[in-house]
């Protein structure tokens, strides 16, 4: 399986002038490569047992002390083969005299990196190659070695663009599955893309290029603490855009977690789309005066869903600035104990529980913010492995926890209250459906969002904000912003969904 659906146009094999070699023989001692060792042990942890290759990748580098060009050879071969799986794949199978499904998995871990290096890096064929097969050797033997040897030798016999020309859905008849194949995304991810952006074609193209690159780390300045100005010149990165906290820095630049600001707190790591959604919620007029049952405070802020706490950090900090506190609710354990250390200094309460089931009082609050669990269709620029690990069928539970967390945070809110409904997903269901869907049943006031972006451009019709990396530099956060009648809620008495 390649992951993308070609339908009946199947494409013909590419002619095959030498046959696989099995070599035999002894072994080669092990080889000296500790940028490719590591990048086949990450793509082998991703399959094997699911792993994060972001989380795993920098620990192995950690231990066995890869620094330097090797790290980034490690991390730019391991990211770029997991990103471009499923394009790899179909390459991988077009050139194999097996299908995947027979092909031993350690074997195609090997394939998919010596397939990056050929179709994706300025490596020479050669040396991706060879560096491959010899690892493989090490590793794996002499027979896997020569089979592994013989696909990457076809697959060298042409570049990406004339793999993608051969293999790659018509674009005449399935535009959507030709985008898809070509940017190495799965075509569900690239329809759910194109009903969002409402384009088969440019934008369509020019969103799926973007969520194709590396995207550069982005810090966030702490409120109070250090400016983005001031912060920017100490990490030598560039002042953001759009968010007055934001930082970015050059792609590449290394573990920001080593970054001295970091270390002391001053800064956190935080996509400017995240940071620009929680500062939307804090810029939302409340209404209600001091005559209404909890009208005209604005000191107790609640985050429903705050792990591991990137949000919850920016909002406390502001929300402390005026004298206030924010109540972060996490539902696992050890993601509360993220927000506590990332909160820690700040006016913060942090709650293990199910946001839609806690203790607090119905209009306790006077800002909400619903960051909700999500597909992370938004996001996949930086999972590497996520495009191709989620399933389609993920979007209808999801949908029906974010409609129930929606819900309640309308309750939490007092009346004329502001809550901010956040996804990092550009998918329809997750986004617009869940929103027009609560606000119907709620009878919540949908405000236009884009009011609470100042100076960010191509934020469409309203009244929600779609961010794109296209467009904006972000991940693609979906930004609603809901304010609770001062009348009472309506219970139209469904649970939702
Ligand atoms: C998108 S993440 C939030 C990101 C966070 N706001 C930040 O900026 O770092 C969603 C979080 O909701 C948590 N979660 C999932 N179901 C929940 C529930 N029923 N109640 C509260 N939290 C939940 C997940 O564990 C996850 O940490």
């Amino acid at each position: 399986m390649t992951g993308y659906s070609r339908g009946a146009s199947k494409p013909s094999r590419p002619r095959r002038p030498h046959p696989p070699r099995r070599r035999t023989g002894p072994s080669r001692p092990p080889v000296e490569d500790p940028a490719r060792l590591a990048a086949l042990e990450t793509l082998r942890a991703v399959r094997q047992r699911d792993a994060y290759a972001n989380l795993v990748l920098p620990q192995l580098l950690r231990e066995r002390r890869i620094t330097g060009r090797d790290a980034a050879l490690a991390t730019e071969l391991t990211y770029g083969a997991a990103r471009a799986q499923g394009l790899l794949d179909a390459v991988i199978e077009a050139c194999s005299d097996r299908p995947l499904s027979e092909v031993d998995g350690s074997a195609l871990d090997a394939l998919r990196l010596g397939a990056y290096q050929l179709l994706r890096t300025r490596i020479p064929a050669h040396a991706a190659v060879a560096s491959t097969v010899d690892l493989v050797r090490a590793e794996l033997g002499s027979g896997i070695a020569g089979f592994v040897n013989a696909v990457l030798r076809r697959i060298a016999e042409q570049d990406e663009a004339a793999w993608v020309d051969e293999l790659a859905p018509d674009p005449d008849t399935d535009p959507i599955g030709n985008l898809a194949f070509t940017h190495a995304h799965p075509r569900w991810i690239a329809q759910a893309f194109a009903e969002a952006l409402g384009s088969r074609d440019e934008p369509l193209k020019r969103a799926l290029e973007a969520d194709d690159a590396r995207p550069a780390v982005h810090l966030v300045a702490r409120p109070g603490e250090v400016s983005a100005d001031e912060l920017a010149a100490i990490v030598g990165g560039d002042v953001a855009p759009y968010s007055p906290y934001g930082v970015h820095l050059e792609a590449g630049a290394g573990d920001p977690g080593d970054l001295e600001p970091v270390r002391e707190r001053l800064a956190n790591v935080q996509d400017e789309g995240s940071q620009l959604c929680a500062l939307a919620l804090t810029r939302a007029p409340l209404e209600g005066g001091e005559g209404d049952a909890g009208g005209g405070t604005d000191d107790r802020w609640l985050d429903l869903c705050a792990g591991p706490g990137g949000k919850a950090a920016l909002l406390a900090a502001l929300v402390g600035l005026e004298g206030g506190e924010l109540i972060a609710v996490e539902k696992a354990p050890h993601r509360a104990e993220l927000v506590r250390k990332i909160t820690s200094g700040l006016p913060v309460t942090v709650h293990v529980a199910d946001g839609r089931e806690t203790d607090f009082v119905e209009g306790a609050f006077d800002r909400v913010l619903v960051d909700a669990p999500c597909t992370g269709l938004g996001a996949l620029r930086r999972r590497p492995e996520a495009r191709w690990r989620r399933q389609p069928t993920d979007v209808g539970t999801l949908t029906k926890l974010q409609h129930e967390l929606l819900t309640e945070a309308l309750r939490l809110v007092r009346p004329g209250g502001v809550v901010g409904y956040v996804v990092c997903s550009p998918h329809l269901s997750e986004t617009v459906g869940v929103v027009t869907d609560v606000a119907r049943r709620t009878g919540a006031e949908v405000l236009d969002a884009r009011e609470f972006f100042p100076g960010v451009p191509d934020l469409g019709e309203g009244p929600h904000v779609q961010l794109w990396p296209h467009l904006h530099g972000t991940d693609a956060m979906f930004c609603a912003v809901l304010r609770r009648p001062v009348r009472a809620l309506v219970n139209d008495g469904s649970d939702g969904v």
